[in-house]
């Protein structure tokens, strides 16, 4: 076995806390011996029989006689018993032991310590499993207790750098994941998120315990009340010393949730049902991404680095009846035009991926009550043109670049300020070809470095209509400008230099206001309202082209794609498809709420390299990596030009494409504005190999599809973003018969 990360480790206090690490150590052999101290002698006996620690004592000074340099001592007694256990060590430690703690407050710990040796020493490193449980004492104890659970350590400026790394290794070798952070935070964080809860369940049960009819109420007790309380089974001295040791941060936290209380009992007094919607539905959204908020909080980036790696088997036919996820597009604009509107908008077929969820998020933030998504559905209630309220910090939305691009346009009319922000990927994008027109407006509204994220816009601007003539083509900046326009003195237009999607011009006036149409331009004037609406959301043809494409490459092949948005500002996809050579059938065509929808059949046939028409680009900008796909199996050279927009999206996609083929050994060239392939026609066209994503989701699904003419395994990193636009792609690939597995 390999050398053991430290000496010895004593545990001070052996509970739940403390047993776990002495067991999980132990197993873990991370330690030469575990010796177990506890103030009873009983307590130390049981630890040894449970295998907690090889020897127990009741003497610390017995103990800290034999230590020696590289030895741990994991003090996991009661917050306020800290002090005392700090005092017996004082003058007793060897050179080089590392002392460390698990209290729950770490304020109190410091000045414990400050108590003792006048000043923090430097071996000791403060820290907090996040780990507890209702569940205390020596027989609550587990092997697996902090197995991928977050320990922080929050060292201090003279903490030896020795000892840090030591305690930070320890917990790793009992699989938890350990972040640092400021003492002060930590506090903070934990009053809010651990120790107003345990106020709340012991002062609920409490009250409920008093009643005069309290075994009715227990007897009657269903699962909410069960479940909402299970932490007041907690140890009481842990929990009053956590109370005293960290009452100011607890009381800020008290004091916040009592005006809450307060307000929610007013709403409840006065029969507000609207403002009780408000609050259950933006709690209900938190609750059920909650995991997603922590992540962008102090507790944890790792969560957000979540990796997922799609494998994909070599694979032959696809074949079946599929409906793809909702227009991401119209998602979108769906709830931005519906919390704009007076009434309530219901909305079908709403898309349950990031990021048209990052904007229904935003609104939420802004005070809109939406109800949903359930199975697709979304009610909006609609807060009128000037209904929005100031977001309570910046809002965040993720991945997403037409939440980013149409929110700023939207904002730069408000009353208050706001700033935007998104993920890595987003904060790389361009920014600047939505601010430079929003300025002309006289919006005031400041980028990051280069012209990126975040941006911050300030409220109260009046802003005039522009005639903006659109420098590249984009239906996001166009939108961006209109929906300003509708918050501008006079009229706005756009000119396109080239037609790009116009769900804004549609559903625009599917909410009843009026937009002029004339060729590539659109105008609308200020001063109009937004009459709520239904909006039936068709499924998003960017997410039916992966299986158009797997369908077109795989002999053999038979799909039907039900439901399909087919507008023709979009439908770029399929006319490439179609010139290099494939059978796409477009069936049962009809107009749903402004939008003309089709089921789309797709038979296998040969596919042959083309030069893809210029004015086709805008038409399929999204389509383009698995269109790369397609070319890389059709016979002779296809040629794109015309399209550098795509080095601008969540990757640079020319790049990110031409480099996997090549791995996967296709001859791809990137040029400025575009690639040339050179197709292989029959055949596997597409060796083994690993690819990387870079997080984009089109280029993860892209490389999923091409497996199906792949002479052996594809694997494809960084898929987890494939959720921004596609949550079920997996699924419905293996449906369709492509051998992929997420790992
Ligand atoms: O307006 C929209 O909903 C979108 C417009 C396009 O972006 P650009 O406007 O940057 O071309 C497209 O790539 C994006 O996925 C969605
Ligand atoms: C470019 C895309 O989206 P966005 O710009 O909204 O991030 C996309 O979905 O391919």
């Amino acid at each position: 076995m390999a050398e053991p990360l430290i000496g010895r480790l004593v545990v001070i206090g052996l509970g739940l806390i403390g047993g776990s690490l002495g067991v999980a150590l132990k197993a873990a052999g991370g330690c030469r011996e575990v010796i177990g101290v506890a103030r009873r002698e009983g307590t130390g006996q049981q630890a040894v029989e449970l295998g907690i620690c090889n020897r127990a004592t009741t003497s610390l000074e017995d103990v800290l006689a034999e230590l020696e340099a590289g030895d741990v001592i994991f003090v996991a007694v009661p917050t306020l018993a800290v002090e005392s256990v700090l005092g017996e060590m004082k003058g007793r430690l060897p050179a080089g032991v590392t002392v460390t703690d698990g209290a729950s407050v770490k304020g109190s710990v410091v000045e414990a310590a400050r108590a003792v040796w006048g000043e923090v020493p430097d071996f000791l490193v403060p820290g907090h499993p996040i780990a507890g449980s209702e569940k205390s004492g020596v027989t609550a104890a587990r092997e697996d207790l902090y197995r991928d659970h977050r320990i922080i350590l929050t060292p201090l400026d003279n903490t030896a750098e020795a000892h840090l790394q030591r305690v930070r290794a320890m917990w790793q070798a009992v699989g938890a994941e350990v972040l640092d952070m400021p003492v002060g935070e930590h506090d903070e964080v934990l009053a809010a998120t651990s120790h107003l809860p345990h106020v709340i369940a012991y002062g609920l049960v409490d009250t409920l315990a008093h009643d005069s009819e309290n075994e009715n109420i227990f007897r009657y007790a269903a699962g909410g009340f069960r479940d909402f309380t299970r932490i007041a089974s907690s140890d009481p001295v842990m929990w009053r010393d956590i109370m005293l040791a960290n009452r100011d941060a607890i009381l800020e936290a008290i004091d916040l949730y009592r005006g809450n209380l307060d307000t929610l009992r007013s709403a409840i007094d006065r029969g507000d049902g609207e403002y009780l919607m408000g609050v259950f539905t933006r709690a209900k959204a938190a609750r059920d991404h909650f995991t997603k908020i922590l992540a962008k909080k102090a507790y944890s980036e790792i969560m957000q680095a979540q990796e997922v790696t799609f494998i994909a088997q070599p694979g032959d036919t696809v074949s079946g009846t599929l409906r793809v996820p909702g227009d991401k597009s119209m998602s979108h604009r769906s709830i931005m035009l519906g919390s704009l509107a007076e009434g309530v908008t219901e909305v079908e077929g709403f898309l349950e991926g990031e990021d048209a969820l990052a904007t229904l998020q935003a609104f939420r933030d802004m005070g809109v009550v939406i109800e949903g998504p359930v199975d697709g559905r979304v009610v909006i209630h609609g807060v009128g043109m000037h209904g929005l309220q100031a977001p309570p910090g910046p809002l965040y939305v993720g991945n997403s670049g037409t939440s980013m691009r149409l929110l700023a346009g939207l904002l730069a009319g408000q009353e208050f300020d706001v700033t935007l922000t998104g993920d890595e990927s987003l904060s790389k994008r361009p920014m600047n070809r939505v601010a430079t027109p929003l300025r002309q407006m006289g919006a005031v509204i400041e980028t990051g470095p280069e012209g990126r994220p975040p941006l911050q816009i300030k409220g109260g601007q009046p802003l005039k209509g522009i005639d903006y003539e659109l420098p590249m083509a984009s239906a996001q900046v166009k939108s961006c400008v209109l929906l300003a326009g509708l918050y501008a003195e006079g009229e706005t237009s756009t000119l396109e230099p080239a037609s790009t999607r116009d769900h804004t011009e549609r559903m625009l006036a599917g909410f009843g206001y009026e937009v002029q149409r004339d060729g590539a331009r659109a105008s609308l004037r200020s001063g109009g309202s937004l009459r709520a609406t239904k909006i039936d959301v068709p499924a998003d043809i960017s997410s039916a082209t992966f299986f158009m494409v797997a369908a077109a490459i795989a002999p053999g092949s038979d799909v039907i794609l039900e439901h399909v948005g087919i507008n023709p500002t979009r439908d770029g996809a399929i006319n490439i498809l179609r010139q290099m050579g494939a059978d796409i059938e477009l069936d049962n065509r009809r107009e749903v709420g402004g939008e003309p929808v089709a089921d789309i059949r797709v038979r296998y046939a040969p596919l042959k390299g083309i030069q893809i028409p210029e004015d086709q680009v805008p038409l399929a900008i999204d389509e383009f990596p698995a269109i790369f796909v397609a070319a890389a199996c059709a016979e002779g050279e296809t040629v794109l030009t015309g399209a550098e927009e795509l080095r601008v999206k969540e990757s640079d996609r020319i790049q990110a494409m031409a480099d996997g083929l090549k791995i996967l050994g296709v001859n791809a060239e990137p040029t400025a504005d575009g690639i040339v392939i050179h197709g292989a026609g029959e055949g596997a066209v597409f060796g083994g190999g690993t690819v990387d994503s870079l997080g984009d989701h089109r280029i993860a699904m892209s490389f999923a599809v091409a497996s199906l003419r792949a002479g052996d395994t594809i694997r494809i990193l960084n898929c987890a973003n494939v959720a921004t636009s596609f949550p079920n792609f997996a699924d419905l690939a293996k449906r369709a018969g492509l051998k992929l597995q997420v790992a």
